[in-house]
């Protein structure tokens, strides 16, 4: 049974907006703008920045949060959706909240057990577990006021995402796209907890009747025609499981829609057709959830390309006209500017090469495909962008200062081919696609690496086109912030925290704390001293799927919140390094290995990494013990040795011929990876 849609609520107290000196939001303001106007550190002192302090999580995996900071508290959450109170002076822990998710659920996490933050607001502080509890704890003292259910435990669903509070409202989605799900997004009163409203982006089982949810109309008028087959047996997909942000004027919610289940369209809906809401912006009221407008960036999606990345509201002088405009660098690899007020579509314009699509044409508002781009034989379609996206997750930033959007843009190309034969199997990875396994010839992988790059991209939304871009060593970075003191703070892989110019782009510090850092950072001030905050830690999609890649990973040490301040004068912690690998000897046979491939790709490879590479906050398996006997290796993966620990037993599908398999299989990339140099 689906939770009735309830009307609008009471209006509490007007929203706090940007409070000089605190981040009292995920994005900093309504607008997701995350650009500081503190300027006492700036670009001719901040050669004098060092770490003042840090403070270690208790458990390593991926961190993504933004933390927020209100009064004299900074509130951030670790992996499991960890919550820390620190004292914003000195790091000093005030309280901690551990929501006790039970370590199996990390199996249905696409991306690693990450936390992208938490929301505060009237005193309360809300996060949203991996398991699907929105909770609201006590900002004093961490105790726990409400918590709700947002799905049911047991179905693929996991939550990544940052709440965020309007007008006492907390507003919340989810993830588990690849996983055969139904995406929705939920609205609950901050008080009480209580379900205000849910909109579901893609329609269910016609037979099944109205939801009984505020999205029955725009599903049924809009939605459902563009749907074909019986696209309800595999989700659907289009989870929201990043990005919102509000209008308090026009007192609108946006949300950005995921993409499609399974990924290849010719399964989800035979026939075609554009599949609403997926990869779409939608726009809602926010006291109640009902349908204002939609914009599709990827119309019938079948390359993973999400349009839930950052949207940012502003101003924009286009023509002769001041625009109200919403701002968006989805993975497809086109940056779009719309009018926030109606949804039309102003610009879209390619910031990263792309070939699935020539342009957008601007009258009809569609791309214009090209041939071949949904890979419709047997051969591998080489994707720009892969389904990374030119853009993911990683918060960007704008500078009304500069005029500038500063994007955390990646350049890169992925395998797409149609799975020989597609089975869907509940609860497991079900995208119909297969990604080919990195090239086991470690002169291809130095090609593979070469290939993807990363930078940091300065785009001017109403020349339409990029100022500047700084070239990164790796294609995976972290988020960004903008300050008016003319920097432009962002994580790079492989070297720390780094400060640009924000007019030209030349380095001008960087701190290597020996973590990469994902999440944005933020700005604040307390007793008249400007910070810098990030969170930093191994993990995330890419560390587990392409670690191999990266320029760095590390031991699984656990992540944590870092610091800065000028003249600070903390020790940066010590460098962590890649594990040594001391394999098992290689005497498998090549369909043994095929064999293993695809089971481990199926079952293994979201938590322990592409080519059993691990990404640094999981163990990794090849130089696992378990590895040196058939018979010691079936006990985690068969028998569930290790369940208490969150590697779940798969003795329901899997057979002790497809655990000797998956065996050997990692101990051929053991001798295949082992010996490949960190660049450390
Ligand atoms: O379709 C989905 O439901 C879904 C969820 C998530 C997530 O919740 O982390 C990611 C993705 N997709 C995804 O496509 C993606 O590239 C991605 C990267 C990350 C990350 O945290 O690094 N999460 C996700
Ligand atoms: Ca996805």
């Amino acid at each position: 049974a689906q939770p009735p849609a309830i009307g609008a609520t009471a209006l509490p107290p007007t929203p706090r907006l940007d409070t000089a000196g605190e981040w009292a939001r995920h994005g900093l303001d309504t607008a997701e703008t995350r650009f500081s106007r503190l300027s006492a550190i700036n670009s001719n002192n901040v050669g004098r920045l060092g770490l003042a302090w840090h403070f270690r999580f208790d458990r390593p995996r991926g961190v993504e949060a933004t933390p927020i900071m209100v009064a004299d508290t900074l509130y951030v959450s670790g992996p499991w959706g960890v919550v820390y109170a620190l004292d914003a002076r000195n790091g000093q822990l005030k309280w901690q909240h551990d929501p006790q998710v039970p370590a199996g659920k990390g199996m249905h996490a696409c991306c690693d057990v990450v936390n992208r933050g938490v929301a505060v607001e009237d005193g309360r502080v809300f996060v949203a577990t991996i398991d699907g509890r929105l909770q609201a704890l006590d900002a004093r003292n961490g105790r726990l006021l409400w918590s709700t259910r947002t799905f049911d435990f047991d179905t693929p669903y996991t939550i990544t995402g940052a709440p965020r509070v309007a007008q006492g409202l907390v507003v919340i989605g989810n993830g588990g796209a690849e996983y055969g799900v139904r995406g929705f997004v939920s609205a609950y009163d901050a008080q009480t907890g209580e379900l205000r409203w849910r909109f579901y982006t893609v329609p269910g089982n016609p037979a099944d009747g109205p939801d009984g949810t505020i999205s029955d109309r725009p599903l049924k008028d809009l939605a459902r025609s563009t749907w074909r087959g019986e696209w309800w047996r595999y989700g659907g997909g289009g989870t929201v499981w990043d990005s919102m942000t509000w209008d308090p004027e026009l007192d609108l919610l946006y949300f950005g829609v995921g993409n499609g289940s399974p990924h290849d369209r010719d399964i989800r809906s035979p026939g075609g057709g554009d599949n609403l809401f997926l990869s779409s912006i939608v726009a809602v009221r926010r006291a109640t959830g009902e349908y204002v407008w939609h914009y599709q960036t990827t119309p019938g999606d079948s390359w993973d390309y999400t349009a839930t990345q950052h949207m940012i509201l502003a101003e924009l002088k286009l023509g002769n006209r001041l625009r109200k405009v919403l701002m968006q660098a989805p993975k497809n690899g086109f940056f779009y500017v719309l009018d926030r007020a109606t949804g039309e579509l102003l610009s879209a314009d390619k910031y990263v090469p792309v070939n699935w699509a020539s342009h957008v044409d601007p009258g009809s508002g569609r791309p214009v495909e090209t041939e071949g781009a949904r890979y419709p034989t047997d051969q591998p379609f080489l994707v720009q962008p892969s389904q990374l996206g030119g853009h993911n997750w990683q918060p960007m930033a704008w500078s009304p200062d500069t005029g500038l959007v500063y994007i955390p843009a990646q350049e890169n190309t992925g395998f797409m081919m149609k799975e020989p034969v597609f089975r869907h199997e509940p609860e497991r990875w079900n995208t119909g696609v297969l990604n080919p396994p990195m090239p086991p010839d470690p002169a291809l992988l130095e090609q593979a690496r070469a290939s993807m790059r990363g930078h940091l991209l300065a785009w001017d939304p109403v020349r339409r086109t990029a100022t500047w871009r700084t070239p990164h060593s790796g294609s995976w970075n972290g988020g960004v912030l903008a300050t008016a003191g003319g920097l432009v703070f962002q994580g790079v892989g492989g070297e720390g925290l780094v400060a640009f110019d924000a007019r030209d782009g030349r380095r001008l510090w960087q701190s290597d704390i020996w973590l990469d850092i994902l999440g944005g950072p933020i700005s604040y001030t307390l007793d008249g001293e400007q910070y810098i905050a990030a969170a930093a830690g191994f993990g995330s999609s890419m560390h587990i799927t392409s670690s191999a890649l990266l320029p760095r990973t590390g031991a699984p040490v656990p992540g944590g919140l870092f610091v800065w301040k000028l003249d600070g004068k903390a020790a940066t912690p010590a460098p962590t390094h890649r594990p040594s690998v001391t394999p098992p000897a290689d005497t498998a046979t090549e369909p043994e290995i095929g064999h293993g491939a695809a089971r481990y790709a199926r079952y293994c490879m979201q938590c322990h990494g592409a080519g059993a590479v691990a990404g640094g906050g999981m163990p990794d398996l090849r130089q696992s013990p378990y590895l040196s006997e058939a018979a010691l290796f079936r006990r985690p993966l068969l028998d569930g040795l290790l369940a208490a620990r969150g590697m779940p037993g798969f003795a329901d599908t899997l057979k002790e011929a497809d655990a000797d398999a998956i065996r050997h299989y990692i101990i051929r990339m053991a001798h295949t990876f082992g010996r490949l140099p960190a660049k450390d």
